[in-house]
């Protein structure tokens, strides 16, 4: 496939334990996580959007519909399609009899802080993970930067795009120490020599406000701090190459468990890695959109612009952010007021 994944599997979706000292990029087995693009050929190439701004400009088309899956996008289809960096095309996902994605569509622009959001069990996890090549669809497909592929992440399939995953849990390697964690793909992929990895890992961590856990091990971290070294890890990037890819990043509930003023701070981590095609410390970023999967109003609220309501396995509502709570759609607003009574039921 296409891009270069530089998806870190949690230790359970790794399937080889990590049982060797370091030095990690001669000893750690584990299957390739992220394929290096040899020629770049994502066509994508627009410049990100300003998010303070919003995304009106990209947005100005809301589907605000009351049927649920009819979403009447014409409009939207007739915009040009050259900054679309995912698409998932009628996308179906079964665990054995139970049918979870019953034909989801949407697209990610170049630029776009989209949440995913809906019921419990809805799919939203299951849609990251096909989009970042960990799972396969049963039916409909997902693009890349137009790039058609059924299955999982493969070494044949090649672009310029990456596309990363934050899961909800941080997953740490709990053997590795921070350093360890947050250098991983580089020390495992690139050629830079273990001093320069060193320092980009104590830069991405001040980026992401954590100062001397460079030693730690991840059992000595709060669930806030770990959080923060899972998004330093997704940052990180081999700045020594001529090309820098750019990256989607999708987090899976970045903030769930945390108490309000750890959310506040992730959720401005979230923003701030992506800011203008910078990176957090002002430099040239590689970030070019991000997706989070949230239950939390603060994370809808700080971190998103657009967002996609999934329900019983469909895109049933997309709108912008602030639109959700005036939305007339019956779901919306069961789901907005916590309601019990209404469409979606327990
Ligand atoms: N690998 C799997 N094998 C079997 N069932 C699975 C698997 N992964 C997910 N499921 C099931 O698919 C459904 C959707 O799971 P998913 O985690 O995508 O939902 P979600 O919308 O993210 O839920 P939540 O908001 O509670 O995190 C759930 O019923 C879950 O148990």
């Amino acid at each position: 496939m296409i891009l270069s994944v530089s998806t870190v599997p949690p230790p359970s979706d790794v399937g080889r334990p990590i049982s060797s000292p370091l030095p990690l990029h001669s000893r750690i087995s584990v299957p390739v996580l992220r394929r290096t693009n040899k020629i770049p050929s994502c066509t994508c190439s627009m410049t990100p959007q300003n998010w303070a701004n919003g995304l009106s400009a990209l947005d100005s088309n809301i589907n605000d519909q009351s049927m649920p899956g009819n979403l009447g996008s014409s409009a939207r289809e007739a915009k040009d399609e050259s900054d679309i960096l995912i698409e998932c095309r009628d996308v179906h996902k079964s665990f054995g009899e139970k049918k979870i994605l019953r034909g989801v569509n949407f697209k990610i622009r170049h630029g776009e802080a989209v949440g995913i959001i809906g019921p419990s069990g809805t799919g939203k996890s299951t849609i990251l993970k096909i989009i970042a090549g960990l799972l396969a669809p049963d039916k409909g497909e997902v693009l890349i930067c137009g790039k058609r592929r059924h299955g999982l992440v493969s070494d044949e399939e090649i672009s310029g795009l990456r596309i990363g995953l934050v899961f909800q849990s941080a997953a740490l390697f709990d053997s590795l120490t921070v350093r360890e964690n947050v250098g991983f793909l580089l020390y495992e992929n690139s050629r830079m020599p273990e001093d320069k990895i060193a320092e980009l890992v104590t830069e991405n961590l001040a980026a992401v406000g954590l100062k001397g856990v460079e030693g730690r091990m991840p059992s000595e971290l709060s669930g806030g701090m770990k959080k923060r070294v899972a998004l330093a890890r997704s940052i990180i990037f081999d700045n020594t190459k001529e090309v820098i890819e750019p990256e989607v990043l999708l987090y899976d509930e970045p903030t769930a468990g945390l108490d309000p003023i750890a959310s506040t701070v992730v959720e401005d981590l979230i923003r701030s890695v992506h800011l203008k095609g910078e990176d957090a410390l002002g430099k040239p970023g590689k970030i070019a959109s991000y997706v989070v999967v949230t239950h939390q109003h603060s994370t809808i609220k700080r971190a998103v612009d657009r967002l996609l309501f999934l329900h019983e396995g469909k895109v049933v509502w997309e709108g912008m952010t602030h639109e959700f709570t005036t939305s007339e759609n019956p779901i919306v607003r069961q789901f907005a007021s916590g309601s019990l009574d209404g469409p979606i039921r327990y």
